[in-house]
C-alpha cells in the first residue's frame, strides 16, 4: 500500500475515534505516525535531482519570494506588473507550467520574486506540479499566498493546509519546548508551568512511536501534540506569508474591507493596479533585510549600493557586514563609526558585535590606518556627519 493511501487510512480511523481522555493517548499515536509518513513523502524519489525539471532556479539578489496559489488567481499577471519579467497569463487554469523568476528592485535591493504553477487539494501528495512547487515557496524566505479575493473563503485554509502537510509553518514561531536526545538515562519529562494539552504518558507514548527511549523534554509553554512532533521532526520551516487577495475589482466595497483588515492580509487589483505599493511596503517588512551604507575615509557614504543584511540568513552585526564585504576584512578591523539608529550618538565608535540597523552608515576604521580628521571629537567639526538620512536628501548630494 502506498505512502498516501497508508495516510489516507490513518486519517480516516482518527475521524471515526471519539475524542475523549481515554483515546487521546491513541490520536496522539496515529498523529505521530501520519507525521512520520508525510516525511517519508517528502523524501525526494530515489536519485531524483530536487525540485523537478523547470524548478532548478539558482538565487539571486537580496532575498527569493515565492508566489503561491490556486490556478488563474494572478500571480503570473502580478509577476509581470512587479518585474521586469513577462509570465504568460491567461484565464485558462495551469498557464503556467514552470518556476519563472523575476527580479523586484525595490529600495536600492533586488529581490527574486518566484511565479509558480498554481497548486490544488492535494497537492503535498504529489497532485499536479504540487510537490515541486511546494518545494521551491520552502527554498524562499517569504511566501505571498495570492487568493482571488472574489472566491478566496476556503481557499487560504486549503492551502495552509497542504503547506503545512509539508512541514511549512506559516507565521508562527516554533514551539518553545526544549528537546533532546540522549544516548541513555530514560527519559525525562519536566515543564516550566500547568500543562492542559500533553501529559508525561502522552509524551512517552510519542517518543516511543519515534523509537525514541532516552531524550530530555521540557515544556515552556502549554504546547500540543503537534507541537511536540514538530519538534521530534525537527523539520519544519517557520515562514512569514503574506495573503494577497487579489481581483478586487469585481468585488463589493465591504468585503474588501473585511479582508483587508485580516491581519498580514493586502487586497490589490492586478488589472486596475490598485494597491501594489502597499504590498511591496509589507512584503519589504516581511522580509526583514537591513540596508548598511559605507563611508569610506574623508568621503562621503555610498548611496547607491547598500551591504543588504538579512536577520534571518546571517544576522546584522558590525561582524555579519565586515564578512560581506569580504573574509578577511575582520581581522584588520580597529573599530568602526556607525551613524544612524542604531548608534546612541552619530558617529559612535562600535565594535564586531554591534547589532546594526536599516540605512545605517558605517565606516571601518582599520587597525594600521589612523581616524578620518583625527579623534572623535575633531570628527564633529565636519558639519556634513551623516545621520539618518531621509530617501529624498539622498538624492540630493550632501554639502561637503
Ligand atoms: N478581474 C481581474 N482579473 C485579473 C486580475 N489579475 C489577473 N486577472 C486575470 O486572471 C486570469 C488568470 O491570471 P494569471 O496571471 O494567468 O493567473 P495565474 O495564477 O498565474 O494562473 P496559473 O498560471 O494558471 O496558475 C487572467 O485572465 C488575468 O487577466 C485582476 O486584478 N482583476
Ligand atoms: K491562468
Ligand atoms: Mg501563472
Amino acid at each position: 500500500m502506498g505512502i498516501v493511501e497508508r495516510i489516507k487510512e490513518i486519517e480516516a480511523e482518527m475521524a471515526r475515534t471519539q475524542k475523549n481522555k481515554a483515546t487521546e493517548y491513541h490520536l496522539g499515536q496515529l498523529k505521530a505516525k501520519i507525521a512520520k509518513l508525510r516525511t517519508q513523502l517528502l523524501e525526494p524519489p530515489k536519485g531524483s535531482s530536487g525540485a523537478g525539471e523547470g524548478f532548478e532556479v539558482t538565487k539571486f539578489g537580496h532575498g527569493r519570494v515565492a508566489l503561491i496559489g490556486f490556478p488563474s488567481v494572478g500571480k503570473s499577471t502580478l509577476l509581470t506588473m512587479l518585474t521586469g519579467t513577462h509570465s504568460e497569463a491567461a484565464s485558462y487554469e495551469f498557464t503556467t507550467l514552470t518556476c519563472i523568476p523575476g527580479i523586484i528592485h525595490y529600495n536600492d535591493t533586488k529581490i527574486q520574486l518566484l511565479d509558480l504553477p498554481g497548486i490544488i487539494e492535494g497537492a503535498s501528495e504529489g497532485k499536479g506540479r504540487g510537490r515541486q512547487v511546494i518545494a521551491v515557496s520552502k527554498s524562499a524566505d517569504i511566501v505571498l499566498m495570492v487568493l482571488d479575493a472574489s472566491k478566496s473563503e476556503g481557499h487560504r485554509q486549503i492551502l495552509t493546509k497542504e503547506l503545512e502537510a509539508v512541514g511549512l509553518r506559516l507565521n508562527k514561531r516554533p514551539p518553545q519546548i526544549y528537546f533532546k536526545k540522549k544516548k541513555t538515562g530514560g527519559i525525562s519529562f519536566n515543564s516550566t508551568l500547568h500543562l492542559t494539552h500533553v501529559d508525561e504518558k502522552l509524551c512517552y507514548q510519542i517518543l516511543h512511536e519515534y523509537k525514541i527511549h532516552n531524550a530530555e523534554v521540557l515544556f515552556r509553554e502549554d504546547a500540543t501534540v503537534d507541537d511536540l512532533i514538530d519538534v521530534i521532526e525537527g523539520n519544519r520551516k517557520y515562514m512569514k506569508c503574506i495573503y494577497v487577495y487579489n481581483k478586487i475589482d469585481v468585488v463589493g466595497i465591504d468585503d474588501v474591507d473585511r479582508l483587508a483588515r485580516q491581519p498580514n492580509s493586502v487586497v490589490i487589483s492586478c488589472n486596475m493596479k490598485l494597491n501594489l505599493d502597499r504590498l511591496l511596503a509589507k512584503m519589504w517588512e516581511a522580509m526583514g533585510l537591513v540596508r548598511i551604507y559605507t563611508k569610506p575615509q574623508g568621503q562621503q557614504p555610498d548611496f547607491t549600493d547598500p551591504v543588504v543584511l538579512s536577520a534571518d540568513r546571517g544576522g546584522c552585526t558590525v561582524e555579519d557586514f565586515c564578512n560581506h564585504i569580504h573574509r578577511s576584512l575582520v581581522k584588520d578591523v580597529k573599530y568602526v563609526l556607525v551613524w544612524g539608529t542604531s548608534a546612541r550618538h552619530s558617529p559612535q565608535h562600535c565594535g564586531l558585535a554591534q547589532m546594526l540597523e536599516d540605512e545605517d552608515v558605517v565606516q571601518i576604521v582599520k587597525k594600521k590606518e589612523k581616524e578620518d580628521g583625527g579623534g572623535r571629537g575633531r570628527f564633529k567639526s565636519h558639519s556634513n556627519a551623516p545621520s539618518r538620512i531621509s530617501d529624498r536628501e539622498k538624492k540630493a548630494p550632501l554639502k561637503t
